[in-house]
């Protein structure tokens, strides 16, 4: 995840100037606004990754909803207002600190590849190790190497140039007390803006976990956590992509209040669509596909309940958020509105900053609901029907705008015997592995899903049998060197592919089924190796 330097500048822009509007004119007006900017900042921050900033920016954002009050909380007290000027430019001088230091952004691998083109494994992200124990770590490192991570060791007490930051820091506590290891997270946390905060090893016990996480950490492993786990974790954050913004339909008969809430789900970067007419919303859904919807209570010919239950009908709809808006106060009309299909129920006049946290939680949890839905569970990747459906629209496309696509199935060789030899848990480790190395070679808009056990299916839109070729052998060769670690030594394992291309095949189902016979012959020629069909 990349952070435009001019876009966080010019954000940053915008809290000083509504600051600014606020001590120019101390009105509950101008700190709505301020606290709108302020709130959709810090979730600015934490999509773009930047976690300490973010975490600064929490802090804040804290301290001013605890401000909130109505008009006539408003001017705040000089104290006050004295202590949240402080926070901010705390925030705003880390913000300028980050932005002078960053000058010399990391390449971003994936962008801009094409099929066919370079995608050799040179060093993509860095890392770094913090701590004293390097030879236990050895492994972890070794395989990371694997995926294109760097890692770079410094003791504790070092203070390296901090010029490029490290996507991770990894703190090792192992040999500091409980007050030098939170000291030392402090420290770390200070002094990088971007960079995830992960300690290692921490006391399993409550009191520690929560010492480290409130020392500034974004994860925290208690001893005794496989290494296979936090490279897990170390992979996933590596791979990790900016989502789709959000989408939410507003169901609402009065223009002024959906212009109020249009601006303030744009102020934290949701996207809407309004229509003032619950006759129009089901051909609305199909079409604009929101993650929730916001629905007026009372609206003429039809009231929000009654809507509700309209959409409760659609099998598709059945799990949508739906959260009420109304100037209804009737706490039994309330709950019987949630009890026929709604999510929730905010009364108006509403307050803007729990909207698009309300609005945001659940999405976030529909989402969740709906990648598990879609995704497998060992590896993340699409299920088998998901990708067959994903490569039929793919074809679709590739059809309308006359390009080729390749397809190719994918399938770890002699797996029987991984399992035999080393047993089930390690097979799986081994289908993650591959999994990972797929997800981080190939680009955003390729297909990769998980077709069987140890079966893939991957789908390059844009590229001809020959491009893909190019680009899976490759993905090959570095799988097979791989070192899977086991009872203190290592093995290897390798796979094979068969691969089959569009336009010369131009159904999904057959595409599927010559890319399997492809990779069959693979299999009989010898393995480890791959077979085009065209
Ligand atoms: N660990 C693990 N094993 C799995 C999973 N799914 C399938 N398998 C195993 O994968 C093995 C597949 O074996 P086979 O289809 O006989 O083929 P193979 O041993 O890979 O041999 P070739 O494909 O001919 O190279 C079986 O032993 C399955 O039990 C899984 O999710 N985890």
């Amino acid at each position: 995840m990349s952070c435009p330097t001019a876009e966080l500048q010019k954000k940053a822009d915008v809290l000083r100037t509504t600051w600014q509007a606020y001590r120019a004119r101390p009105g509950f007006e101008q700190f709505v606004e301020f606290a709108i900017t302020q709130s959709s900042f810090a979730e600015f921050l934490q999509a773009k990754g930047l976690s300490g900033l973010h975490q600064t920016a929490r802090d804040l954002e804290q301290q001013a909803l605890g401000l909130f009050g109505d008009e006539l909380s408003h001017p705040i007290a000089p104290t006050e207002l004295g202590a949240l000027d402080d926070r901010l430019q705390g925030l705003l001088q880390r913000i300028a600190a980050y932005i002078s230091q960053s000058s010399h952004p990391l390449p971003d691998r994936r962008a801009g590849e094409v099929p066919g083109s370079d995608s050799d494994l040179g060093p993509a992200r860095r890392i770094w190790y913090v701590g004293q124990q390097v030879s236990q770590w050895q492994e972890l490192m070794l395989q990371l190497g694997y995926f294109g991570i760097d890692v770079e060791q410094h003791p504790p007490t070092a203070q390296p140039d901090q010029r490029d930051e490290p996507f991770i820091v990894l703190f090792d506590t192992q040999g500091l007390d409980a007050a030098q290891w939170t000291e030392h997270l402090r420290a770390l946390r200070q002094r990088f803006a971007a960079s995830k905060l992960i300690a290692l090893c921490v006391p399993s016990d409550f009191a520690s976990l929560q010492l480290a996480l409130s020392a500034g950490c974004d994860f925290c492993f208690p001893q005794g956590t496989p290494q296979t786990t936090v490279m897990g974790k170390i992979l996933e954050l590596n791979g990790s992509e900016e989502e789709d913004p959000y989408r939410v339909l507003v169901v609402e008969d009065s223009l002024t209040a959906t212009k109020l809430i249009q601006r303030s789900l744009n102020e934290s970067g949701v996207e809407s669509l309004a229509i003032a007419h619950p006759r129009d919303v089901l051909t609305t859904l199909h079409r604009y596909q929101p993650d929730l919807i916001l629905m007026d209570m009372y609206m003429p010919g039809c009231t929000g309940v009654e809507a509700a239950r309209v959409i409760r009908q659609h099998a598709e709809f059945l799990s949508i958020p739906i959260v009420y808006l109304s100037g209804e106060t009737d706490v039994a009309l309330q709950i019987d509105a949630l009890r026929l299909g709604g999510d929730h129920f905010l009364t108006k006049p509403f307050n803007p900053v729990i909207l698009n946290a309300i609005v945001k939680s659940k999405i976030e949890r529909y989402r969740a609901l709906r990648r598990s839905m879609f995704h497998d569970s060992l590896t993340g990747l699409l299920n088998h029907t998901s990708s067959k459906q994903r490569l039929d629209s793919a074809l679709g496309t590739a059809a309308a705008e006359h390009v080729p696509l390749a397809a190719a199935m994918i399938d770890i060789d002699h797996f029987k015997k991984v399992n035999d030899n080393y047993g089930h848990p390690v097979g799986d480790q081994i289908i993650r592995s591959l999994a990972w190395l797929l997800k981080q070679r190939l680009r955003k808009t390729d297909i990769v899903g998980r077709y069987g056990g140890e079966e893939f299916m991957v789908a390059l839109p844009g590229a001809s049998s020959a491009q893909a070729l190019q680009v899976l052998d490759r993905i090959r060769h570095d799988f097979a060197q791989i070192r899977h670690p086991f009872g203190g030594s290592w093995f290897n394992t390798t796979f094979s592919c068969g691969i089959a291309s569009f336009p010369h095949i131009s159904h999904g189902e057959a595409l599927v089924k010559a890319a399997d016979e492809a990779l069959y012959q693979a299999k009989r020629a010898g393995r480890d190796r791959i077979v085009t069909q065209d």
